[in-house]
């Protein structure tokens, strides 16, 4: 096989709790990860030019080392030199869907898409977790990715269990299309305004935080009771990215006063979410977000939950 094309779909945060500081920067999180049908779509190619290569048309993209699909690609050949020169190298083609920088973990999932990609076309034979272990070098939010579906996410993101899938709830999803938000500065805007109320305990924090806090939104996800996850919906990152940035303040108004079961800012922002039983209720939902914010420039979609990560859609 000479190429092959995935699909790499976005996720939301059902719920995102900030627990601590960690040693090597990061902070310690709790979080109940959600893959959403949302996504784009991946192509890997043997190439012949012994480089790697990335096309992308989405203006927003970068093409060069930032991109993290790139970086995905240049870790595999690291790793695996030999490959690398066998198969001459690698070409990437990313056809962007999911909107940028929204929270959505647009790059992250390219990046796993990239590495899925890399194990097939190169013969590697690499298990998921091995995947996923080495999505982890890459950020975050990587490994998730590759598996997808539900799952409690811990460490700094990258610990995952797996929980039942959560299919066919229905997302309408909004994002100014102009917006962006730094994760990092999320980050450390959070630390410096609630650092101190942080756990300091680091040996137990984790399964402290899973227990008492998420512990209502996991029981919501195992019973898939639509309305306890909708009013469970968590993010510690609302704290901070709200009163900074008033059209993701509004945004979250109007979902709130739009008949959801929920509503809650995914990740770092600044994308909005509502969360809805039906396809019919979810679709009024979105006619009510156009007609509230009709000078908006927004990216908006209807959705729904998925129960899987990256799939491989042909060969050839
Ligand atoms: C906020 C979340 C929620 O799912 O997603 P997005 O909004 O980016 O989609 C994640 O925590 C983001 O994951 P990801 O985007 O993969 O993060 P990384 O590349 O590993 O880190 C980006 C930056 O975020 C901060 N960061 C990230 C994760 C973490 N546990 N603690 C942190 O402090 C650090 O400043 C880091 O430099
Ligand atoms: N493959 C990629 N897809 C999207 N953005 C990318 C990619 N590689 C690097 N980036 C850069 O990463 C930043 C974060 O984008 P993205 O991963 O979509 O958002 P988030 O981290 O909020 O989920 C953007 O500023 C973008 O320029």
């Amino acid at each position: 096989m000479r190429s092959y094309t995935l699909t790499a779909p976005a996720k939301i945060n059902l719920y995102l709790e900030i627990i601590g500081d960690r040693p090597d920067g990061y902070h310690e999180l709790v979080m109940i990860l959600q893959s959403i049908d949302l996504a784009d779509t991946i192509e890997v190619q043997a190439g012949n030019t012994g480089a790697i290569r990335l096309c992308c048309t989405h203006p927003q993209v970068p093409l060069d080392k930032s991109n993290i699909g790139y970086r995905a690609a240049e870790l595999m050949a690291a790793k695996f030199p030999a490959a690398y020169d066998n198969y001459g190298g690698v070409d990437i083609t990313i056809h962007k869907r999911i909107p940028v920088a929204a929270g959505l973990a647009g790059g992250s999932t390219n990046a796993a898409a990239v590495l899925v990609g890399m194990n097939l076309l190169w013969n590697l034979g690499l298990t998921r977790s091995e995947l996923e272990e080495l999505g982890a070098l890459l950020g975050s939010d990587v490994p998730f990715c590759i598996g997808g579906g539900t799952a409690i996410a811990t460490g700094r993101g990258e610990q995952l269990s797996p929980l039942p899938g959560l299919d066919n709830m229905y997302i309408v999803l909004a994002k100014h299309r102009s917006l962006e938000v730094s994760t990092p500065w999320a980050y450390k805007t959070y630390r410096a305004a609630y650092g101190e109320t942080y756990l300091k305990d680091t040996e137990s924090l984790t399964a402290r935080a899973t227990a008492v806090h998420s512990g209502p939104m996991v029981q919501a996800i195992v019973h898939k009771n639509a309305r306890e996850i909708g009013q469970k919906l968590h993010n510690d990152l609302e704290q901070v990215v709200l009163p900074e940035y008033p059209q993701v303040l509004r945004l979250r108004e109007v979902f709130a006063n739009a008949g959801v079961l929920g509503t809650m800012m995914s990740g770092s922002g600044p994308s909005v979410f509502g969360l809805c039983e039906y396809e019919e209720i979810a679709k009024q939902v979105q006619v009510r977000v156009i007609e509230a914010m009709a000078n908006e420039d927004l990216e908006l979609f209807v959705t729904r939950t998925i129960s899987h990560g990256i799939q491989i859609g042909s060969s050839v």
